[in-house]
């Protein structure tokens, strides 16, 4: 039997021999490593001690590195979805035939394991690479080109293939492959994704350095209006020229994303900024350009999103809170002591000050996702911060002690503490935004100009 290396592993080093490793979204570490072995059984594995691992193909664990070998295998597509394959697989089966059922021609190259120096690493250059659809061609011209018909077999290779493009902003999909895309989405290939390979996809290529690429892809084929069409109805949605030069919807959420992604947030406030503004997309026509009302919108249409690709909890409460006050929070500046307490308190801040951060940086994400506004500050964030700490210093113990000390026996003893320290809070919370006023007049000045 005969090993070789394949896929991402021989792709990335390539990919950092042509481009440098300054190419945006080049991994730094080492991407993992997938095999593919070619004359063998799946007997002959379990001799030398790999692991089967329990999945739809036979693929098995290194006993030792536990990187996956899978044996070489052609596969046909028998009915709609994930699990409508058969797969062929027996000593007989050739690299080659192996490359050809893979996703895109730059995944579709193999390196022989002797070609790998004892550090892991190879020669670009070594003559073994085994690339018969011309990968390392389209690497070179930062192509993203299928390999063969075989990729409709399998309707995830969409949002790879948009993921890939969110990693590698410069790369240009293959006409013949956006071709290919489209026919696959018009004959309903993508109608029986299961969430979880979708959430998995989504979820990476919000990750990667320009999620905008991923929404491009997927709304050029149109699979996003199959997957979020609530997403995909923002383009071509107006919006108010003074607070969104950029105007259109679609293009704003796209400058949100590639901030998020710029300021390097964590997944759960990517999928908040995808979120915020969905109520836009079912704004009364004869309102626009105005979007009165949108942030409950947006609330309720998240719940139909998350529902449908079991979006993880932590993602879909984050993304209700951004939706629902990122435009109180934008305004933060013309609330008084009390409304900013209610802020905090609607905002769960008090009990969850890390989780608020979160929501200020999907805000903030979302104020400068706009043109010509990518380098503004967000002083509403500061200012919000330092209402929290004032908030969160009010001594509770003292004025529970203090108030039942007082009248240990009132029947009321309960509410009237809960009043003390609100009342409490909002002299902490006035002080700290008359601070904040007087620090950086200019700033909270800042703060008032609204933005929705
Ligand atoms: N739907 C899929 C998934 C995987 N592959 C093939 O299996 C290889 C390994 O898959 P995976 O590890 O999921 O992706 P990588 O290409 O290695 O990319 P990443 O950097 O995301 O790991 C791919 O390169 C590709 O050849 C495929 O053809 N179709
Ligand atoms: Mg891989």
């Amino acid at each position: 039997m005969q090993f070789f290396l394949v896929g991402g592993a021989v792709r990335d080093a390539l990919m950092r021999h042509l481009h440098g490793a300054a190419t945006p979204g080049s991994p730094a570490a080492e991407s993992d490593r997938d095999w593919v072995v070619v004359g063998a059984t799946p007997q002959a594995m379990a001799a030398q001690g790999f692991v089967p691992v329990g999945r739809d193909f036979p693929v098995f664990l290194h006993p030792q590195t536990h990187e996956e070998y899978a044996l070489a295998r052609t596969e046909r597509k028998v009915a709609h979805g994930y699990h409508g394959f058969v797969f062929h697989t027996a000593p007989d089966v050739t690299l080659e035939q192996d490359l050809a059922r893979r996703d895109l021609t730059i995944n579709a190259m193999a390196l022989p394991a002797a070609a790998l120096r004892p550090d892991g690493r190879f020669d670009p250059d070594d003559p073994r690479l085994v690339d018969p659809y011309g990968g390392r061609r389209d690497l070179a011209a930062k192509v993203l080109r299928h390999v063969t018909p075989a990729f409709a077999e399998d309707p995830v290779r969409i949002l790879r293939l948009a993921r890939f493009a969110a990693r590698w902003p410069d790369f240009t999909v293959a006409p013949e492959t956006m071709a290919l895309m489209r026919a696959m989405v018009e004959r309903g290939e993508v109608d029986h994704l299961v969430p979880e390979r979708v959430w998995q996809e989504i979820a990476r290529g919000l990750m990667e350095p320009r999620p905008s690429r991923m929404l491009q892809v997927l709304r050029d084929c149109g699979a996003l209006r199959v997957l979020l069409p609530e997403v995909d109805r923002l383009w071509g949605v107006p919006q108010r020229a003074d607070h969104h030069p950029e105007v259109d919807t679609g293009v704003h959420l796209e400058m949100v994303l590639d901030m998020a992604a710029r300021l390097q947030a964590p997944l759960a406030v990517r999928y908040a900024c995808l979120g915020h503004d969905l109520g836009k997309g079912t704004t009364p026509p004869e309102i626009l350009p105005r979007h009165h009302g949108h942030e409950a919108r947006s609330a309720r249409l998240l719940r139909q999103v998350g529902a449908r690709w079991r979006v993880p909890r932590e993602c879909q409460e984050l993304a209700d809170v951004v939706a629902r006050e990122h435009g109180h929070i934008h305004r933060c500046g013309q609330l008084g002591p009390e409304a900013t307490l209610r802020l905090l308190q609607r905002c769960d801040a008090l009990r969850r000050p890390q989780r608020f951060e979160q929501v200020l940086l999907a805000c903030e994400c979302d104020a400068r996702g706009r043109l010509h506004r990518e380098d503004q500050p967000y002083p509403q964030a500061a200012r919000l911060r330092a209402a929290l700490q004032a908030a969160l210093a009010v001594d509770t113990a003292a004025i529970a002690a203090a108030i039942q000390a007082q009248k240990p026996d009132a029947p009321d003893l309960g509410p009237r503490i809960g009043a003390a320290i609100e009342r409490a809070r909002v002299q902490a919370v006035a002080q700290a935004l008359a601070a904040q006023d007087g620090a950086a007049p200019a700033e909270a000045e800042a703060a008032n100009g609204g933005t929705t």
